[in-house]
């Protein structure tokens, strides 16, 4: 996807990642939730664009809700996954209109790092174009550091991700000296990427929540906001409509 689709406000889009919904059903081993019909009502909402992430230990989303949902949607799926020959096939098959390459760890809560582009750039050249090939586009998952996003550029990748989790964590502790700093890591990676390259592609996600969510949102050129977990459990309370409106409104400060 090129930058033709804009927010019809200033702040960025949001891609809703719906592999909280998915979580839940896998811990009862079930059919319910179905993280479809969620991603579904999520477009009906006003998500552009549903993000989820297949790791490899399948602890959430599964094979089969790729396949699934990749013909439902109507926004664009972002297909979050490890560099792994595996994952690669997968994609080929389902060809998303994105997929964002992360790091993974088996035994990680959650996605703990951004990729190290920079330390094996030769591996990702092959896999993007791989992916490019297939009419995919490509985002990398690294933290805000410019020595990553050279290395994105030098990779041909299409877009990186900027790893919010640090700025979340800090915002979460109520640190206010270190939110500041990690808000100013990201505000100066993005604009660095867009200083070097202005139709590169910016965006940004992991731990926010309405209450941390308008500085990052605010940032000059930032493209879009992958959100899940906080969303998710906003939708126990308020529904799953009311918490894509309610997201949507924190990102333009509301
Ligand atoms: C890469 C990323 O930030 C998301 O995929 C996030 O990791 C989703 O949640 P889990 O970490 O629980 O899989
Ligand atoms: N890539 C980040 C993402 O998709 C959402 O992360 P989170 O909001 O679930 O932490």
């Amino acid at each position: 996807m090129n930058k033709m689709v804009q927010s019809s406000s200033n702040s960025p889009l949001l891609g809703v990642n719906i592999d909280h919904v998915a979580t839940l059903r896998q811990a009862r081993g079930v059919n319910y939730p179905d993280p479809i019909e969620a991603a579904l009502l999520c477009e009906q909402a006003g998500a552009d664009g549903i993000t989820l992430h297949l790791r490899e230990d399948r602890r959430h989303i599964v094979d089969e809700d790729v396949y699934r949902m990749k013909p439902l949607l109507k926004t664009r799926m972002n297909l979050e996954m490890a560099t792994t020959e595996e994952m690669l096939n997968i994609a080929l098959k389902v060809k998303p209109e994105w997929v964002c390459l992360v790091p993974e760890k088996r035994e990680e809560l959650t996605t703990e790092g951004g990729l190290d582009v920079a330390s094996q750039q030769d591996h990702l050249k092959e896999y993007i174009a791989a992916l490019h090939e297939a009419g995919i586009q490509v985002s990398l998952f690294v933290d805000p550091e410019s020595k990553q996003i050279d290395a994105a550029m030098a990779c041909a990748a299409d877009a990186v991700e900027l790893h919010t989790g640090q700025y979340s964590q800090a915002a979460l502790a109520e640190d206010s000296a270190a939110t500041a700093h990690e808000l100013q890591r990201i505000q100066n990676a993005t604009a660095y990427a867009l200083s070097v390259q202005d139709t590169f592609i910016v965006n940004a996600g992991h731990g926010l929540t309405r209450d941390n969510v308008y500085p990052i949102a605010s940032i000059p050129g930032i493209y879009e906001l992958n959100i899940g977990h906080a969303l998710i459990a906003d939708s126990v309370f308020m529904g799953l409509e009311k918490a894509v409106h309610a997201m949507k409104q924190a990102m333009q400060g509301e």
